[in-house]
């Protein structure tokens, strides 16, 4: 613990999950995420957006890729492309993720994506996948998701998977991880996120009955943390970042390493990662 604490301080959390998955439990070295994402990218119109004000060090990413903004392999791939890149310049503090849709903020993982695509093919959309999340997650930034609309299963990944979520106060816009409705399981790291968010029970009972949630409903167990309304979603998140870089970033960012490591199961591990991509790779294989 004491080294965790340690490279924490020195590299933030990511800086530790890098740090664990570079190398495995058997010293084997890996090919750095960074390079195969390069190689990856081949779309052609931006299905991202970022801004980054540099007075103020804040950067706000704009998903841009109709008509649901889902998370293909190519659209995960420029996500993360565009996180690394804002993750190693240092005058960028804070992300917020929003959408240019209307009516949605992501609706998940893309459904093409699992449907009669080779194991090979899977595999490559699922590490991607994870890369997503131990990307957000572990990020040294402070990310705040402003939830411009519908926000199902993997949106509702991505979401929980920043410090800080503002939804708009509309009804009609859905969150929440519907993967058993669908006839799927949500991942274990989906349900850790989940379970660090909402508590346990809720967590429990959003899981196994699949269930999404209105934008009141999502503020009354904790999965959003507020509610604007429409045209005001962007301007309070830029305020509530201001307050959030108030807090100097290495004391933000070990509380959340620290908390991050006691409560989550170990995908950053390479052998933890492995493991679920051979799951997920076999029951995508057979949806
Ligand atoms: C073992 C695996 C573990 C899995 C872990 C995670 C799972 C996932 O993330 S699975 C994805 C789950 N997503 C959903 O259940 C969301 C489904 N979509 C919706 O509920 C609605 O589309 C949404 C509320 C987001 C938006 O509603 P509308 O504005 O009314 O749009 P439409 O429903 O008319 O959709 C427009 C268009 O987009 C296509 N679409 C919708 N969702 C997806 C998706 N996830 N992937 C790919 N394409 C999607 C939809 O089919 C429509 O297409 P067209 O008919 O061609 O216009």
């Amino acid at each position: 613990m004491a080294n965790v604490l340690r490279n924490s301080a020195k590299f933030g959390f990511s800086g530790v999950l890098s740090q664990l998955s570079i190398h495995s439990r058997h010293g084997r070295e890996c090919v750095s995420p960074c390079f195969s994402l390069q190689q990856r990218n081949n779309s052609t119109s931006p299905k991202i957006k970022v801004d980054l004000d540099s007075s103020t060090g804040v950067a706000v990413l704009r998903m841009q890729s109709p008509p649901v903004n889902s998370l293909s392999l190519d659209f995960l791939t420029e996500f993360c492309i565009n996180l690394e890149k804002l993750e190693m310049d240092r005058s960028c503090r804070g992300l917020i993720i929003t959408s240019t849709l209307s009516k949605v903020f992501s609706a998940g993982l893309d459904i093409m994506e699992m449907y009669g695509k080779s194991p090979e093919r899977c595999g490559e959309f699922w590490k991607a996948v994870q890369e997503m999340w131990l990307k957000l997650y572990g990020s040294n930034m402070a990310t705040i998701a402003a939830i411009n609309g519908s926000s199902p299963a993997g949106g509702c990944l991505m979401s929980i998977g920043c410090d800080y979520r503002i939804m708009v106060d509309n009804p009609r816009y859905s969150i929440g991880l519907n993967e058993t409705q669908l006839g799927i399981v949500a991942p274990f790291w989906f349900k850790d996120t989940l379970v660090n968010t909402v508590g346990n029970r809720a967590a429990e009972l959003s899981l196994e009955l699949g269930l999404l949630y209105s934008a009141p409903d999502a503020l009354k167990i904790g999965l959003v943390d507020q509610l604007v309304p429409e045209d005001q979603v962007l301007s309070t998140a830029q305020d509530t970042m201001s307050k959030w870089l108030a807090i100097p970033d290495h004391a933000r960012q070990i509380d959340q390493c620290v908390y991050i490591i006691y409560n989550t199961s170990p995908l950053p591990l390479d052998h933890a990662r492995q493991m679920d991509q051979c799951v997920i790779s076999v029951c995508i294989y057979y949806i």
